[in-house]
């Protein structure tokens, strides 16, 4: 049994543990728990309600009026993962740097950033976006054709990316891609970067993407990338998607070929 006199030693800790991470809780009680209720309770999935508000509140055919849609919902509704308009900017602005003429996207989820980058591309180009969960990819694909893309800019791949990238020389025709978006699960960065090389799709000079390397984090990932040599490596500092408070970033890697 614990003394009541130890377990009252405890509460100024917990209660300093609770005030130093209480961005990380509410972020937890948002995107957690409210969202398991809500699921439970309408009975509709969370990628199913944000579209419906984006349905009946943005403007079809005006992509930066569904983007600014999604994060309203974000904001005042419910807490969703898009990228969010901060590292949005990022994004937008490295794709109008680089003007690719293909973009691979990794984790389409809604469609937000698949929107945000196919707006900004140069005319001729194409964005292939891989998604492996079916009910959310359906979301994206009704996103994506609201937002007025059609499947010459904008082709929709569901399936898991271990399966898909292997495929895309000749399943899709994708035979090497200018610049990849990473924002799937975290853990599988590492793998599909080492296929992206090992099935010869990046050209020198390919640009490559990834979010959330610091918030939840791709240790492994930035270790590779950072010492392997074949990449120049920058990071761009910001803050989690609708969270000011909890610091993230996004790596930029230049594929050098170099070893
Ligand atoms: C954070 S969300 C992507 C957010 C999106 N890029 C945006 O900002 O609009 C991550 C998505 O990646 C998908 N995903 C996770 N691992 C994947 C994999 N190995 N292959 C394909 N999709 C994956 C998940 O189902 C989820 O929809």
């Amino acid at each position: 049994m614990v003394s009541p006199a130890v377990a009252l030693a405890f509460i100024p800790f917990l209660v300093t543990l609770i005030i130093r991470y209480r961005h990380y809780f509410l972020l937890f009680y948002r995107a957690v728990l409210l969202r398991w209720l809500r699921d439970y309770l309408t009975g509709i999935p969370r990628e199913e309600r944000a579209f419906q508000y984006v349905m009946t509140h943005a403007i079809p055919g005006d992509p930066q009026h569904i983007l600014e849609t999604f994060d309203d919902w974000c904001i005042h509704c419910e807490y969703i993962g898009n990228v969010g308009p901060q590292k949005g900017k990022i994004l937008e602005r490295l794709i109008y740097e680089n003007t690719p003429l293909t973009v691979l996207e990794l984790g389409t989820f809604c469609g937000y950033t698949t929107i945000l980058m196919a707006q900004a591309l140069p005319l001729g180009a194409r964005l292939y976006t891989v998604e492996m969960d079916p009910g959310k990819a359906a979301v994206a694909e009704k996103v994506i054709r609201l937002a007025g893309f059609d499947e010459d800019t904008v082709e929709l791949i569901v399936g898991p990316s271990e399966d898909v990238i292997p495929e895309l020389k000749e399943k899709h025709g994708l035979q090497q891609v200018a610049f990849v978006f990473m924002d799937h699960w975290k853990r599988c960065y590492l793998r599909d970067l080492q296929l992206l090389e090992a099935h010869d799709l990046l050209p020198k000079g390919a640009i490559i993407v990834a979010d959330n390397v610091i918030f939840p984090g791709a240790p492994h990932f930035l270790q590779y990338a950072k010492g392997c040599g074949k990449y120049q490596c920058r990071l761009h500092r910001t803050s989690l998607e609708y969270v000011r408070a909890i610091p993230d970033g996004m790596a930029q890697l230049t594929y050098t070929g170099l070893l």
